[in-house]
């Protein structure tokens, strides 16, 4: 399957004008305890596009999320959202968030179309009663992402991809025109991540905005129009063809890239990047990902054995 990106004609990716995306202008960020997970993090994107977020554990890909979801509080720099204040755009509904799956608590007996439904909230006046709109919405988000048939059951019930379907349903309810993805990825299948690729093209052709965390770096080139490299500040942004380079791969993982081919017994530079591929600071592998850009867990040692490694 074809998911490469194409270019977005129209006036406004040819002008690239953030006005209307996300504008973070050196935003920092001190948590209580005095550890400063962003500082100075500078980047725009655009509206119509799709953004990925790529870093090592801990460089602040959540912390950036928290700051332009208004939960972490700046000490320095500026977030607009669509030309208006952070605070202004969640008032106006406009942020959808879709978390990652350790930070929701799945015992919390709720059904599926009760946290859809939960997207619909800043639509809906203070006693929170939906309306025939609200319903619809639901309905509407639910078939988006094939999850109609799952609509009674209780969250917990489900596997990992479904609970991610759901959330992105519950995105999809509330229209947020600015989409937040923290890792959407991890825990599910190649088809349901192909899935949720095609969605996000959808939504990206739609107008809105998107941003989405992933450590799966072998799927960034396929559907994202940007990329944005964080370590701790902002190493790099702009065009994916420009910015998800060797280089700046190798910046923010703190290592180097090597490709290796899958089955094969040998370790080339310039082997297909969808070949398995490895950042490696040459005594182990920090980061690994598959053909489909899929992570491997605790790889075996590349540079001694990389068959070992390729199975
Ligand atoms: N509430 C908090 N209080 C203090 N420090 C925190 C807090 N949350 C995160 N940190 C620290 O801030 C840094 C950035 O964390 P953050 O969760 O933003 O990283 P991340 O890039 O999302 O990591 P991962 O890929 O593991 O999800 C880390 O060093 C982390 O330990």
């Amino acid at each position: 399957m074809n998911l490469q990106v194409k270019p977005r004609s129209g006036p406004e990716a040819a002008s690239g004008d953030a006005g209307g995306g996300i504008r973070v202008s050196g935003a920092t960020v001190t948590y209580r305890n005095g550890h400063r997970a962003l500082l100075d993090a500078s980047f725009e994107i655009p509206t119509g596009t799709i953004t990925a977020l790529v870093g090592v554990n801990g460089s602040g890909k959540s912390t950036l999320f928290k700051a332009i979801m208004g939960f972490a509080r700046l000490a320095r720099g500026e977030i607009s959202i669509l030309g208006l204040s952070v605070q202004e755009a969640l008032k106006k509904n406009l942020v959808a968030y879709v978390p990652q799956a350790e930070e929701v608590d799945w015992n919390f007996p709720v059904l599926v179309e009760d946290v859809v439904m939960m997207g619909r909230y800043g639509h809906m006046n203070m006693l929170r009663i939906p309306k025939k709109a609200d319903h619809e919405a639901v309905g509407a988000a639910l078939a988006r992402v094939g999850m109609s048939d799952f609509r009674k059951r209780q969250i917990g019930e489900l596997s990992g991809g479904q609970k991610k379907r759901v959330f992105l349903a519950r995105a999809l309810a509330q229209d947020g025109r600015v989409i937040l993805l923290d890792e959407p990825f991890t825990g599910v299948d190649v088809k349901t991540e192909d899935a949720i690729i095609r969605l996000l093209i959808g939504l990206r052709d739609e107008g809105r905005v998107m941003l989405v965390s992933t450590h799966n770096l072998g799927s960034v080139p396929e559907f994202c129009d940007r990329t944005v490299l964080l370590k701790n500040t902002v190493l790099a942004y702009g065009p994916t063809e420009t910015t998800f380079t060797r280089e700046n791969l190798e910046l923010a993982f703190g290592g180097v890239l090597r490709h290796f081919v899958l089955g094969g017994d040998s370790l080339h530079d310039d082997a297909d990047p969808r070949q398995l591929s490895v950042i490696t600071d040459d005594e182990r592998p920090l980061v690994m990902y598959g053909a489909k850009g899929q992570m491997v867990s605790q790889p075996a040692k590349p540079e001694s054995d990389p068959e070992a490694a390729g199975k």
